[in-house]
């Protein structure tokens, strides 16, 4: 299940960004470059495993993008992105985004009250983007049919519990100098 993923996880390199040792992962970073055939596995799976009766399919600039974009175009459903820059239209929602190595503002264009989302996005580690981004959405009356991410790691997901969402993590693993280690795979109960 996931062999791609899983495959090229153990592969990644590790840099340092201050004390947090950040791995360097295709479907993350776009570094070196995306095989389709790994956003194919990824985005299959997820079809398998997500409710997606929704209205749109949610991501976060930039690296959520090519999965979420696969899922969309497999499924027909639309994708709306969260800019990392703001556009002052009407509605415009802005959150701040904390992560283990950078800060940041992040823009929701696109959704209403009543709208159905799914968010999908490459890593959830210390869960600052996508507690910050549920929050706003949980704010604006939007309903979260599903929260995924591809990668995860640490316990930071554990946050998101406390907001009533239970993310759907493909493939959680541990991160130190020496290299990545799979620890779970996510499977359909
Ligand atoms: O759980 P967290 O600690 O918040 O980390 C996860 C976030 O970090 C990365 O985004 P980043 O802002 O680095 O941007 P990128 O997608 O442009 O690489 C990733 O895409 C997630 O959105
Ligand atoms: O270690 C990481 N690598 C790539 N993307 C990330 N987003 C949060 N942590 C990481």
């Amino acid at each position: 299940m996931l062999e791609r993923l899983q495959d090229s996880l153990i592969k990644s390199p590790i840099i340092k960004r201050g004390e947090y040792n950040y791995f360097i992962h295709p479907i993350s970073d776009g570094v070196p470059s995306i095989d389709p055939h790994l956003v194919e596995e990824i985005s299959d799976y997820i079809t398998e495993i997500a409710d997606l009766k929704v209205d749109t399919i949610l991501t976060v600039e930039a690296m959520g993008i090519p999965v979420a974009n696969a899922l969309s175009l497999k499924t027909g459903i639309p994708l709306t992105i969260v800019r990392k820059r703001p556009y002052f239209l009407e509605g415009e929602v802005e959150l701040s985004q904390s992560t283990g190595y950078s800060k940041g503002v992040l823009y929701i264009n696109g959704l209403k009250k009543g709208d159905t989302v799914i968010i999908v996005d490459d890593v959830i580690s210390t869960g600052g983007t996508l507690l910050a981004l549920v929050r706003a959405l949980q704010n604006m009356g939007v309903k979260i049919t599903d929260v995924v991410s591809v990668i995860g790691r640490g316990d930071g997901y554990l946050k998101l519990r406390e907001l009533g969402v239970d993310p759907k993590i493909l493939v959680t693993i541990d991160v130190s100098e020496k290299g990545v280690e799979i620890k779970d795979v996510f499977r359909n109960q």
